[in-house]
């Protein structure tokens, strides 16, 4: 059983160290805080969906990944952040680790800038320097993982984000890494139905710790999701907010595949 997270999370200190010569944090900070009033409020557009009795879908931006290869080979993130958007998307999620992914900084630039809606950079972030970096590359939302960083590290980078604007969403997947992410303040815990160390799926996974998040915060159920009985069975639990990326990057038009899945 190989450990995929602890790979990335290797490659991932290079790629950071390597970065940090290239483009000194002084400077990204700069670039984060003149886009500091160009932010989008992506736990109020979670909220709104809610409001008005929809699920909330964080659609995503994908690809490739590490367990299933190339995913969508005719990839134009602007085109399908546009069909997102108009199929009632409430955010976008968009990868931007290269290595294990494919995904590209410029596609979450690309894709933001094509549409309306909050976006979450999805990537393995170790560190303050990818905070920044998120906030100057347009970043509304972070993602943080459990798996991949000590508590205490996941407060100090949320006091960071919050500072430069940014929602956090942070990912667990058992009862350990869930108190751990409930010192944070953040009110979106993402349950991430795939385990990253052994790429085993279930959503299981989201239902067993539902009761432990509680009612003030908004479960996000990640990962897996392909079915209309999928989605029901979320939301007969009480689960209304939802992260897909292979569902719908899979069909030829991902926006009809998420009208289909949430309509
Ligand atoms: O493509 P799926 O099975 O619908 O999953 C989307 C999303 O949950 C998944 O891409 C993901 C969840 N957490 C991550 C952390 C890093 C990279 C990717 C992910």
């Amino acid at each position: 059983m190989s450990d995929i997270l602890a790979k990335i999370l290797a490659t991932k200190a290079e790629e950071v160290a390597r970065d940090q010569q290239r483009a000194p944090l002084a400077l990204l900070r700069e670039q984060a805080e003149a886009r500091r009033a160009d932010k989008r409020d992506f736990v109020g557009a979670i909220r709104a969906k809610h409001a008005d009795g929809l699920p909330a879908v964080i659609a995503e931006v994908k690809k490739a990944s590490p367990s299933k290869g190339v995913i969508r080979a005719d990839f134009d993130p602007a085109a399908i952040a546009r069909q997102y958007e108009a199929a009632g998307a409430a955010c976008l999620s968009v990868l931007t680790d290269t290595d294990y992914f494919q995904g590209d900084a410029a596609y979450l630039k690309a894709a933001r800038a094509a549409c309306a809606l909050p976006v979450l950079r999805k990537d393995f972030l170790i560190g303050d320097y990818q905070v920044v970096e998120a906030a100057a590359m347009g970043a509304d939302a972070i993602l943080l993982i459990a798996a991949a960083l000590p508590a205490s590290r996941m407060r100090e980078m949320e006091t960071l984000a919050n500072e430069l604007g940014l929602a956090v969403l942070v990912e667990v997947h058992d009862a350990q890494e869930l108190d751990a992410a409930l010192t944070l303040k953040t009110p979106l815990i993402g349950v991430n139905n795939r385990n990253l160390r052994t790429f085993e799926v279930s959503l299981d996974t989201t239902l067993s710790l539902l009761p432990a998040i509680g009612e003030a915060r908004v479960c996000v159920t990640e990962s897996g999701i392909a079915t209309g009985g999928d989605v029901a069975r979320m939301r007969e639990a009480g689960v209304h907010t939802f992260l897909v990326g292979e569902a719908f990057m899979r069909e030829a038009d991902p926006g009809a595949a998420l009208a289909r899945l949430f309509g």
